[in-house]
């Protein structure tokens, strides 16, 4: 038994789309599913729990949705011991990427139907799990000043939502100010005087592609860290084309750590987003949760995986 967790309202309606694409294939093939469609992320986490409590051996929860809505079941799927499966919906699919789920719905529908499992890391701090990334600083403050803006509405009512990201980048380039930075890995501290970001990843990239922490793995039991410090703003600029492909990490104002216990202290307030959903503007303090989630990912897969292997029913 499988059940579908969908968020309608993700990727702009992507979500509503989506399911009835999947609802189709569902049906065509017999395959046995329950539905839960989620309004918020808020009470997600007990709705996911009960309906898994209905019964014993779920092959997996499938979300239909983006990284805000996985990043909204993700204590119930590791409390109740149950695989996550992805069919991309959002706008960002960072998760997907990361696991190598393909973006085209009927690829992804087959992934969580017949695809192996792997133990993944979470990152776990005081404001819950996150699979992706945490990221605090510059890039935290264009999601913040994007879901803030009238341009977003605009450019979605045109579908052209990525477009919102980058107007977002260039009004944020002009207000955000880097500050000081305390960053402690596995221990040890390093302060940096004019930091611009602090991005903690479980998994290669954010922001729908952005290979942040290209080296990152789902399953070493090791957070990767991306500290961009001592640069200006135009030297930020030129950076973000780099990142697309990972080729940032050489700059040398970009500093890249390794570690299971990582701290973010900023001088002055500063946004954290996870999984792309706020986390407010405290210091943060996370930690690596080696092999805390199966996920399903795509048997072809597997060479960047290694660690896969056959998906049990769980309950
Ligand atoms: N379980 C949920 N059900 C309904 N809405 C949710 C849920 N979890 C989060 N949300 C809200 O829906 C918004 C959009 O969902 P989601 O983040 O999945 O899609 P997206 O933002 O389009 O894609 P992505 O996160 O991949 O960039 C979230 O920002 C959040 O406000």
């Amino acid at each position: 038994m499988y059940l579908f967790i969908i968020n309608p309202r993700s990727g702009g309606g992507s979500g509503q789309r989506t399911w009835q694409a999947v609802e189709t294939l569902l049906k065509r093939r017999n395959i046995a599913y329950e539905t839960l469609f989620t309004k918020s992320a808020a009470g997600a986490e007990e709705a996911v729990c009960g309906a898994l409590s209905r019964h014993e051996a779920w092959e997996a929860a499938v979300v239909v949705g983006g990284d805000g809505t996985i990043h909204s079941v993700l204590g119930a799927l590791q409390r109740m011991n149950v695989p996550l499966a992805v069919i991309p919906a959002g706008s960002g699919n960072d998760t997907a990427r990361g696991f190598g789920i393909p973006l085209a719905t009927g690829a992804a529908l087959d992934a969580a139907l017949t695809g192996r499992c792997t133990a993944a890391d979470l990152l776990s701090g005081a404001d819950g799990l996150t699979l992706t990334a945490v990221a605090s600083g510059f890039d935290a403050q264009v999601a913040a000043n994007v879901n803030a803006s009238r341009y977003k509405r605009l450019c979605n009512a045109i579908g052209a939502g990525q477009l919102a990201y980058l107007f977002g980048i260039v009004h944020t380039l002009m207000t955000f100010k880097p500050c000081r930075v305390s960053v402690a890995c596995d221990g040890r501290e390093d302060v940096y005087e004019t930091a611009w970001l602090v991005s903690v990843c479980n998994l290669p990239s954010y922001g729908g592609g952005l290979l942040i922490c290209p080296q990152a793995k789902a399953d070493d039991g090791l957070l990767d860290v991306c500290v961009v410090h001592g640069c200006s703003r135009w030297q930020l600029l030129r950076l973000f084309p780099t990142v697309f492909k990972g080729r940032h990490v050489t700059l040398p104002f970009v500093t890249m750590l390794r570690g299971r216990c990582v701290s973010v202290r900023f001088a002055e307030a500063r946004h954290a987003i996870g999984d792309g959903e706020s986390l407010g503007t405290g210091p943060l303090a996370v930690r690596c949760e080696p092999g805390a989630l199966k996920v399903r990912f795509p048997q072809a897969a597997l060479l960047a995986l290694p660690a896969g292997s056959p998906c049990h029913a769980s309950g």
